[in-house]
């Protein structure tokens, strides 16, 4: 563990994985956890759908862009929301402290662990289809990870093995 980065930051498409992984990984390391979606909840007093229902998803975009720069912790696990790469400052800030790992699941398998997408607070425009919001998003993961783990098919013990044997 002594060469462990400062922070394990996870990101990754809506249902990868990255807050249920991340506790695993916390426990499994002996960091700290910390999922920032509840941390934007609690700022905002709502929750994050109510957010995008009552102010827009570029509403949510800010205020999570604000909560990342906030964020100042070590030896964590940050299990960011899907929605964290839109902002290259949050992501610069994050990458400062942290080793970035992407958890790439295609998006058949987005699709089927995110269920009722409608209660979920998806950060995406009103004309923006899952398709077009994919590729939009694995452009941008790939561009700021550090750690590319492949979790498709894997259970959440076996991503969690990965991530560790990748850092
Ligand atoms: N490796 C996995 N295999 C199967 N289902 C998974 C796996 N990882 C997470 N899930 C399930 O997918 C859903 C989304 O997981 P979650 O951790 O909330 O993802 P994220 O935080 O990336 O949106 C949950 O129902 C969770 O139990
Ligand atoms: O991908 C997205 O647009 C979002 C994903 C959510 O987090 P998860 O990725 O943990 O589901 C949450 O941050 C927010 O509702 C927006
Ligand atoms: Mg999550």
């Amino acid at each position: 563990m002594a060469n462990r980065p400062d922070n394990i930051v996870l990101t990754g498409m809506p249902g990868s994985g990255k807050s249920t992984v991340g506790v695993l990984l916390a426990k499994r390391l002996g960091f700290g956890f910390v999922d920032t979606d509840l941390l934007i909840q609690q700022k905002a007093g709502r929750t994050l759908q109510e957010i995008v229902d009552a102010e827009g998803y570029l509403a949510l975009r800010a205020i999570e862009e604000e909560v990342l720069l906030e964020l100042a912790v070590e030896r964590h696990i940050i299990s960011t929301g899907g929605s964290a790469v839109y902002s290259q400052q949050a992501m610069a800030h994050l990458k400062q402290d942290g080793e970035v790992v992407f958890l790439d699941i295609p998006l058949d398998e987005m699709m089927r662990r995110i269920g009722d997408h409608s209660l979920r607070g998806i950060s995406r425009g009103p004309a923006q289809s899952f398709t077009d919001l994919f590729q939009e998003r694995f452009a941008l993961y790939q561009h700021y990870c550090d750690v590319w783990v492949k979790a498709s098919g894997l259970n959440q013990d076996e991503v969690c093995e990965t991530v560790i044997a990748a850092l």
